[in-house]
């Protein structure tokens, strides 16, 4: 099934880049990828049918303690009683499993290549984690949580580096001219605009220093405890911005700290010499080649 889902990310990313997914017309040609596109989300359809239908018939069961969020589809219903219907309920599933997998799994992949390429970032995650969380703790607490303010500042700093969903596109609903006055730009209503936020939060005239890594400049202030002001409101779009932004950010940045906090306490990441690590784009920012890394138990 990873390869079948690979496979169709890779094709909508191909035909999406190409306008071809964006124009009706085109999109329904039997050409670009689009057999691909097809046998693909019939695969998934049938198994992500099968998995409801195994849910629904008791056949599996969740893995968490208590509901997860296939239970919370099937037993919701609307203020007239109604549930979710099979198509609603699959379409939901898979948005969360493809929205909220290959995400956060990359920045995971991108924060451990910055601690084993920068040993200051690394020493200074360590000590933090050290010094906040016991080692025998079974459950990390919302005040371990609220007091690891360089993972915190870590895990920004990759996303504006390394945002994991760096393409998402804008639909112009109101004309807009941009630009100086000597070249004007027209945006007419109807335009598609693609969002780049991996060149946006490498820009010059909105970061300082943009290439370097340094996540004090996301430390929060000591007296009132406020994130750093950004010169942009826009200028830091890992979530996107607006009405349909990641609906799971807070979830991601809190499932990413946690990783973070036990797999640094725990564990030692050592990068195997020798490696390509170029960024490519598949819908999400990963590493092209994968990232090798040595991992022993720390002795602590
Ligand atoms: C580091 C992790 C994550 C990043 C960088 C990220 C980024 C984004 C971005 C940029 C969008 C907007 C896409 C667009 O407008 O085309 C988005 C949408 C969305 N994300 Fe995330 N996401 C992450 C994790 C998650 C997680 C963990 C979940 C679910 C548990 C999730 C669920 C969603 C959903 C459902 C949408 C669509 C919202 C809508 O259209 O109204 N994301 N995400």
């Amino acid at each position: 099934m990873c390869h079948v889902l690979a496979e169709v990310l890779d094709a909508v990313l191909y035909r999406s880049l190409r306008m071809i997914n964006q124009i009706p017309f085109l999109s329904k040609l039997p050409f670009w990828k689009k057999n691909i596109l097809d046998n693909g989300a019939e695969t998934i359809a049938k198994f992500v049918d099968k998995i409801i239908s195994d849910r629904r018939h008791g056949h599996s069961n969740s893995m968490s303690d208590g509901p997860d969020l296939l239970d919370l589809l099937l037993s919701t219903v609307d203020n007239e009683g109604e549930s979710f219907t099979n198509q609603e309920i699959k379409t939901h599933a898979l948005t969360f499993v493809l929205a909220g997998s290959e995400t956060t799994g990359n920045l995971m992949v991108w924060i451990f290549y910055i601690l084993m390429t920068h040993d200051q970032v690394s020493k200074a995650c360590q000590q933090e984690i050290d010094q906040v969380i016991p080692n025998n703790i079974d459950e990390l607490t919302n005040e371990h949580l609220s007091k690891l303010v360089i993972c915190e500042a870590i895990i920004n700093e990759t996303l504006r580096l390394y945002p994991s969903a760096p393409l998402f596109i804008r639909r112009c609903i109101h004309e807009h001219t941009i630009g100086t006055e000597e070249n004007q730009l027209n945006i007419p209503v109807g335009t598609d605009i693609f969002i780049n936020s991996y060149i946006l939060h490498r820009r010059s005239d909105l970061w300082p220093r943009p290439l370097e890594f340094d996540y004090t400049r996301w430390l929060r202030d000591t007296k009132n405890d406020l994130k750093p002001k950004l010169v942009h409101p826009f200028a830091y779009l890992p979530f996107a911005a607006g009405s349909r932004n990641c609906i799971g950010q807070n979830f991601a940045l809190l499932e990413a700290k946690i990783m973070l906090a036990m797999l640094v306490q725990q564990c030692h990441f050592k990068l195997i010499p020798g490696q390509k690590i170029i960024p490519e784009v598949k819908i999400t920012l990963r590493t092209k080649y994968g990232l090798l890394a040595n991992i022993t138990k720390r002795q602590i």
